[in-house]
């Protein structure tokens, strides 16, 4: 029974199994938690059975309480014990199928990846659900081999959008070929100045792999991921989705219609997809004022998408430096002096972002905005740019895109 081994196997990634009970006392009610015991001590030590019905309403209650008050309000065992009921699911699953299929896997990985996504490390097996997601996903594309040849990235023509980018009305930002780190230091990151890195990225395998979307689709096809539905994250018809990464790409990155643009924005995708951490090296810059003998790494995220996505107007609270791996970005910046000219919004949760549009701004409402200084920016394969922490960006892809930025601080 292919699907019995195979749980077998992935019971064995567990390095301390006491600590996979730990964490069920911060369930506020008795009973979910004792299904829960009950559920671990099926999956992993031969208890009494138990069906998947009983597991799934452990995962929906904590699903509940995480989606319950701010997020981060959820005290961090809560999120602990959502990862270890996403474990027990997922062997439960394997544990009770009738059949082994494709399907299965799908469905198991799936678990594991709303367990990485909604969840958090445990203590002591903290690659826990990493692991088990690599070996699945790995079982998956063993089994699934017919994956579509689709054309390699192209560059898209991008005359009509290059007469828009030479148009606006900015000051070109600095560029430098590949600066030392004292010269990078002492000219752009003390004075808090942008300017775009060229030939940095020259030894990054993803800069190569990356542009033929079927390597992506082997290694992570089946994973899933949230994605921003709509036009741009202020937008009221905007919305936020889990699919797969397969789904994505064939639904919004590789489909040429009209339909909403799909984005997956802002997400650690390295964290929860490690193979593809192999595939991108953190820029030497950011050793600048991290604590890398503490082992801080920078906050790293994917931006992938197809033509057309938009990031509005807004600053971050860190430095930034953004790797563009293909495609082609428009980036629009103010200094953060200029705020007063950048009409924010009013919301807590919106403070960071500007109401104005500043490809298309309405002086009507905002006359100010024309005493702000505008700066700009074509990012293309291979450049990074640096963004000082507090400075505004306004960020649309001119082309199909892949980018990788670098929080730091
Ligand atoms: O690439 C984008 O769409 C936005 C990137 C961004 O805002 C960032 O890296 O902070
Ligand atoms: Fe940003």
């Amino acid at each position: 029974m292919k699907h019995l081994a195979l749980a077998n196997t992935i019971n064995k990634f567990v390095i301390n199994k006491s600590e996979l009970y730990e964490y069920k006392d911060s369930i506020a009610s008795k009973g979910v938690s004792d299904t829960l015991e009950g559920c671990l001590n099926f999956c992993t030590c031969d208890g009494k059975s138990k069906s998947l019905f009983e597991i799934d309403s452990v995962v929906d209650y904590l699903h509940d309480e995480l989606n319950t008050g701010h997020w981060s309000d959820v005290p961090i065992n809560v999120r602990r014990c959502f990862s270890v009921a996403s474990f027990a699911k997922m062997l439960i699953m394997l544990q009770t199928a009738s059949e082994f299929s494709l399907e299965l896997l799908q469905k198991a990985l799936k678990c594991i990846d709303l367990g990485l996504l909604l969840g958090a490390p445990l203590n002591e097996n903290s690659d826990l659900l990493t692991d088990i997601a690599k070996y699945l996903s790995c079982k998956i594309s063993e089994l699934n081999n017919s994956v579509i040849v689709f054309n390699t990235v192209k560059r898209l023509k991008l005359d009509e959008d290059l007469i828009i980018y030479n148009n606006l009305n900015a000051k070109e930002i600095n560029y430098e070929e590949c600066p030392s780190m004292e010269l990078f230091d002492k000219i752009y990151f003390k004075a808090k100045i942008p300017v775009k890195l060229k030939s940095c990225m020259k030894h990054w395998p993803a800069s190569t792999k990356w542009l033929d979307v079927n390597y992506i689709l082997k290694i992570a096809g089946d994973r899933t991921v949230p994605i921003e539905i709509g036009s741009h994250y202020v937008d009221e018809n905007w919305s936020q989705k889990l699919m797969t990464l397969k789904d994505f790409i064939h639904k919004h990155y590789l489909s040429d219609d009209d339909g909403d643009i799909g984005y997956l924005a802002q997400h650690n995708l390295f964290e929860q997809i490690s193979e593809l951490k192999n595939d991108i090296c953190i820029p030497e810059y950011c050793a600048l004022s991290l604590d890398y003998d503490n082992c801080i790494e920078p906050d790293i995220n994917a931006w992938f998408g197809p033509k057309g996505t938009v990031s509005p107007l807004h600053f971050d609270p860190k430095d930034n430096i953004l790797a563009q791996v293909y495609g082609t970005k428009q980036i629009i910046l103010f200094s953060s002096e200029d705020t007063k000219y950048l009409y924010p919004h009013e919301s807590n949760l919106l403070f960071n972002t500007s109401q104005v549009d500043p490809i298309n701004p309405n002086l009507l409402l905002h006359e100010e905005f024309t005493k702000a200084t505008m700066y700009k920016c074509l990012l293309e394969p291979g450049d990074m740019l640096y963004i000082p922490l507090k400075w505004w960006h306004h960020v649309t892809a001119l082309d199909k895109s892949f980018s990788v930025s670098f929080w730091w601080k």
